[in-house]
């Protein structure tokens, strides 16, 4: 048997639509698939710890139909100790994770494959601790700064609203950005990678991801990996904003790493301090600290995809 979670939120209501467009296959009739709704935001964390303690042996696999910040809630609920594999079928604004995982079709393709032929991924996630809170886990990235600016300007309701009703979901994210631009200013950083000394560094962003893409798409780590054992960790030094501008229309043509104020280096470990309260997102949602603890995960978690 299988679990499906929707959100019928994500992609400002793509999660409905697609599950409409399941639920006519004959794949979700023939097989036995409970369908669980998310009722409120932050939803999904909850609901997913309760499916995960009620669950038996015959429990396949879960398939959560939402956006990145639908299944890094799912990914957070589900008991560790009930390990499953999870398929993720991208409905979101971003999906950067599905991207992560080379996942290239249609839902309902995806949906129909994983369910008759599906190909296992194992990935280390990463785990992150915000000043001293709860260890939690991302898929994506946590990342610092201009980053974080970006990802609190795309998380306001009102821009939410205008993005929408321009038709421009899918440009949210590079629309944020040239807003955060005008307002955003540099950070001074203290960041100890593994067992290296600590060095101090004046930076407009600093991102720790699991796989090249953030934004919705845009390629900032070339060199990082869905399979790799390790973080790519970039570091985006003080520029002025019209170099910070250029310096993602790059990112395009993957070009940024080449830049002298870019560098992209590895780690296991990531501790990165400031002495003020500095704006970052983790998997898109933004929030604020002076303090992180970032580690690749020490067990892996199973995908499942077509490709
Ligand atoms: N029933 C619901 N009604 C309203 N909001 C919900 C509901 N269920 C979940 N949410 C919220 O919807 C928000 C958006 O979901 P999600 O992040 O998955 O999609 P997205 O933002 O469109 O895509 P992405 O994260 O890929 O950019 C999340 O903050 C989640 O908590």
């Amino acid at each position: 048997m299988y679990i499906l979670i929707v959100n019928p939120a994500a992609g400002n209501g793509r999660g409905l639509k697609l599950y409409q467009q399941l639920k006519k296959t004959s794949d979700y009739h023939s097989r036995d698939i409970q369908t669980f709704f998310t009722e409120a935001p932050a939803g999904a964390e909850a609901l997913a710890s309760d499916l995960s303690k009620s669950q038996g042996p015959s429990l396949k696999a879960c398939l959560v139909l939402g956006g990145d910040g639908t299944l890094h809630e799912v990914i957070n609920g589900w008991n560790p100790s009930r390990p499953v594999p999870i398929c993720f079928l991208p409905a979101g604004s971003g999906n950067d994770f599905a991207r992560g995982l080379g996942v290239k079709s249609r839902i309902p393709d995806l949906f129909k494959s994983v369910l008759r032929k599906p190909r296992e991924h194992h990935v280390y996630l990463g785990n992150y601790q915000v000043h001293n809170g709860q260890k939690r886990t991302f898929l994506n990235s946590v990342g610092i700064g201009f980053d974080g600016a970006v990802a609190s300007y795309a998380d306001r309701p009102a821009f939410r609203l205008w993005i929408r009703r321009l038709h421009l979901t899918k440009w949210i994210y590079p629309a944020a950005l040239v807003r955060a631009l005008q307002w955003f200013k540099a950070v001074e950083v203290e960041v100890k990678l593994d067992d290296q000394p600590p060095v101090i560094e004046k930076v407009m962003m600093m991102t720790i991801t699991n796989h090249p893409y953030f934004g919705g798409g845009m390629k900032i780590a070339p060199r990082a990996g869905i399979h790799h054992p390790r973080f790519s960790v970039i570091l985006v030094r003080a520029l002025s904003k019209r170099k910070l501008l250029a310096l993602f229309l790059s990112v395009f043509i993957g070009k940024h790493t080449a830049l002298r104020e870019v560098v992209e280096w590895e780690a296991d470990r990531v501790h990165v301090c400031t002495n003020q309260g500095t704006l970052f997102q983790v998997d898109g949602q933004p929030s604020r600290s002076d303090e992180w603890l970032i580690k690749k995960a020490s067990s892996k978690t199973t995908f499942l995809s077509n490709s």
